[in-house]
C-alpha cells in the first residue's frame, strides 16, 4: 500500500507515472452559507479506477458533480484531458444513483440514446449498444423495459449506456448502494474486468471502505465537512488473484483497518 498523506497538496495527489485524466485545482463550494468543499487539489489518472470516501456530507457527490459540469465550483478550476470544464461534455459520463433511464424505453433504446442523440444509424448504434449490453452481462435482455429488471440489472444499464456514448471519464455515484450485497460483489469484479477491458477513467463515491480497497487503484479519503483532502491511499492488491482470495489477503485486510481507523472518529 502506498499511502500519501503526510503531503496532501496537488503534488502529493499526483499519481506517479501515469497521464492525467482530471486536475481538480483548488476546488472550493459553497451551497450559500455551507461550505461543503476546500481547496480540492486532485488528479485522476488515465485508465484508474479512483474512489472518493469519506464520512456522510464531506462533498463526495457534490466533487463528482463539479467534475461532471453538472453544478459550478465556487472558485478553482476543473480540466479534462487539459480542456477547462465549464459545463457536462461527451468526454465524461455521469453514472446516477438512481439509474435515470427512460422507462418508457427498451434496454436496447437506453444504452443507444446518446448515439441517437448524435444522429448516428440505427444499425450502428444498435450494434454498438449490443456489445456493450453484452460487456455488462444483459445479453437476451435488449427488449426488456427497465421494470422489467431488477435494482442491478438496471445499473448494469446505466453503466452500458455511459460506455456505448464513448466517455473517457465514468463518474459513478454510489452505483452499487440499491443493490443486495451477493449482487454488489459480483458487480465489483465486473467492474474490476470492465476497468481493465475498457482503460477509461473511473471517479467512483462509495461508502464502503471494503468496496473502496477492493476496487480501487487509489482511494481519496476526505474529512468531514468542508471536505479537503485527509488522505490518498493506493491500495497494493494483486487483482489478477481470486476474489475470495483477495478479500482474504493479509494487505487487503490491513489497508481496510487502516481507513476504518482514520475515518471512525467521524462517527458519532
Ligand atoms: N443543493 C444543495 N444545497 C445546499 N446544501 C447542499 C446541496 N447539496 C449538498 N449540500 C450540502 O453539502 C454538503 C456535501 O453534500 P454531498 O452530497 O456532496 O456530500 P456526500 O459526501 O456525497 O454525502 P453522502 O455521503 O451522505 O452522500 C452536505 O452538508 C450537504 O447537506
Amino acid at each position: 500500500m502506498r499511502n500519501i498523506t503526510a503531503q496532501a497538496s496537488a503534488a502529493a495527489a499526483k499519481p506517479a507515472g501515469s497521464d492525467v485524466a482530471v486536475e481538480v485545482r483548488g476546488v472550493c463550494k459553497m451551497y450559500n452559507e455551507v461550505e461543503a468543499l476546500r481547496s480540492i487539489d486532485l488528479d485522476f489518472p488515465v485508465g484508474k479506477l479512483t474512489t472518493l470516501l469519506g464520512p456522510s456530507g464531506c462533498g463526495k457527490t457534490t466533487l463528482l458533480k463539479i467534475i461532471a459540469g453538472l453544478i459550478p465550483a465556487t472558485s478553482g478550476e476543473i480540466r479534462v484531458n487539459g480542456n477547462v470544464v465549464t459545463g457536462p461534455g461527451p468526454e465524461r459520463a455521469f453514472v446516477f444513483q438512481d439509474f435515470a433511464l427512460m422507462p418508457w424505453a427498451t434496454v436496447m433504446r437506453n444504452v443507444a440514446f446518446g448515439l441517437e442523440l448524435k444522429g448516428m444509424g440505427k444499425d450502428e448504434r444498435q450494434s454498438i449498444a449490443r456489445k456493450y449490453i453484452a460487456e455488462v452481462g444483459l445479453s437476451g435482455f435488449e427488449n426488456k423495459y427497465p421494470h422489467e429488471l431488477s435494482g442491478g440489472m438496471r445499473q448494469r444499464v446505466g453503466l452500458a449506456r455511459a460506455f456505448a456514448a464513448n466517455a473517457d471519464v465514468l463518474l459513478l455515484d454510489e452505483p452499487f448502494s440499491a443493490v443486495d450485497e451477493q449482487n454488489r460483489r459480483k458487480f465489483q469484479e465486473d467492474l474490476l474486468r470492465l476497468v481493465e477491458l475498457e482503460k477509461k477513467t473511473f471517479i467512483f463515491v462509495t461508502h464502503s471502505i471494503e468496496e473502496a480497497v477492493y476496487c480501487s487503484d487509489r482511494i481519496v479519503i476526505l474529512s468531514r465537512r468542508p471536505g479537503r483532502i485527509a488522505q490518498v491511499i493506493e491500495p497494493d492488491i494483486d487483482r489478477e488473484a481470486d476474489p475470495d482470495a483477495i478479500r482474504r489477503d493479509q494487505g487487503y485486510l490491513d489497508t481496510v483497518e487502516e481507513i476504518w481507523q482514520g475515518l471512525k472518529r467521524y462517527v458519532d
